[in-house]
């Protein structure tokens, strides 16, 4: 790999994939990562042996890819700050809830490609997804440079751009979702008894493994979630619980109000 990336805010996200592209073998020297205080700046450098900067100008210089990964309300901002810096050619990518390519394309010197994405925080592991949304000016070769560095971070799905925020709720913070169900079943296990580690080991591993066998034996998961459940028997018995709890219906609910913020923050 020889094209050199900058990340601009390098926090939760930036952070994530960052780590993701070094796992997946882009190596430190092609990295650049920005920060606003110099203490993050030095627990990156020590974490991952890359170079970090606070002037984002000097660390898009020479980039052919720009990742920002700042708040979606610091994006106009940061995009006016570079966009006198940047190398020809080069390809912005904002991994920002709710900011559009045409907000983007606003801020930068015309005909610049940019790239809206949505990634997630398991990208940190090479287990995330990311949907990506290219600009008016982007090309296939900026897609295909944006794919191969986002790939070392997990799936890559392109989708049109009106979609992005409903991936947003889904993906985007669909972690956190799951997270929650992880400490919720966690808790569940000790109030029945189980000691906490026992109890978070069975239920991390329960949904890791529910998730890989969705994905890997290629069945619906209602038919799966049938296969779990002997009539008359205990699963049937906490499913009804959870029927009448309303979590499907939550569920729902959630990904719309999560949807409706992401346009929000967009406009
Ligand atoms: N967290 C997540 O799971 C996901 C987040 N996103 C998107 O990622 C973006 C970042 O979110 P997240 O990582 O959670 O937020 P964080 O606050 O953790 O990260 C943003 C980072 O950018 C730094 N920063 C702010 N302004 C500048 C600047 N001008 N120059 C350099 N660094 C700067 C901040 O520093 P300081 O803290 O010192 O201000 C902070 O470290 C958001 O737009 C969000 O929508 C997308 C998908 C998932
Ligand atoms: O909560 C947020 O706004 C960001 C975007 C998706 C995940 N985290």
């Amino acid at each position: 790999m020889t094209e050199r990336v900058a990340i601009l805010g390098t926090g939760n996200m930036g952070e994530a994939i960052l780590a993701g592209a070094l796992g997946a073998g882009w190596s430190p020297g092609e990295i650049v990562a920005t920060v606003r205080a110099s203490e993050r700046g030095a627990a990156l450098r020590e974490r991952f042996g890359v170079v970090t900067l606070t002037d984002n100008a000097a660390a898009v210089a020479g980039a052919a890819l720009v990742v920002v990964a700042v708040k979606p309300k610091g994006v106009p901002a940061l995009l006016g700050e570079i966009g006198r810096s940047l190398a020809d050619g080069a390809v912005v990518v904002s991994v920002a809830a709710g900011v559009t390519t045409p907000a983007m394309e606003s801020e930068l010197p015309a005909g610049t490609p940019v790239v809206r994405t949505m990634p997630n925080t398991p990208a940190q592991i090479g287990a995330g997804i990311t949907a990506v949304a290219p600009g008016t000016a982007a090309t296939d070769a900026h897609l295909a440079l944006v794919e191969r560095f986002l790939g070392g971070t997990g799936d890559v799905v392109r989708v049109a751009e009106k979609d992005m925020d409903a991936v947003t709720a889904l993906s985007g913070g669909g972690p956190a979702y799951v997270f929650l169900v992880i400490e919720a079943m966690t808790e569940a296990g000790v109030h029945a008894g189980l000691t906490r580690d026992v109890a978070a080991r069975l239920a991390q591993q329960t949904v890791l493994g529910a998730a890989r066998l969705t994905v890997e034996s290629g069945e619906h998961p209602a038919i799966l979630r049938e296969k779990v459940t002997s009539p008359a028997g205990t699963t049937a018995a906490g499913l009804r619980a959870l029927e009448d709890a309303g979590v499907r219906a939550a569920f729902l609910a959630a990904i719309a109000a999560a949807r409706t913020r992401s346009e929000q923050l967009g406009a």
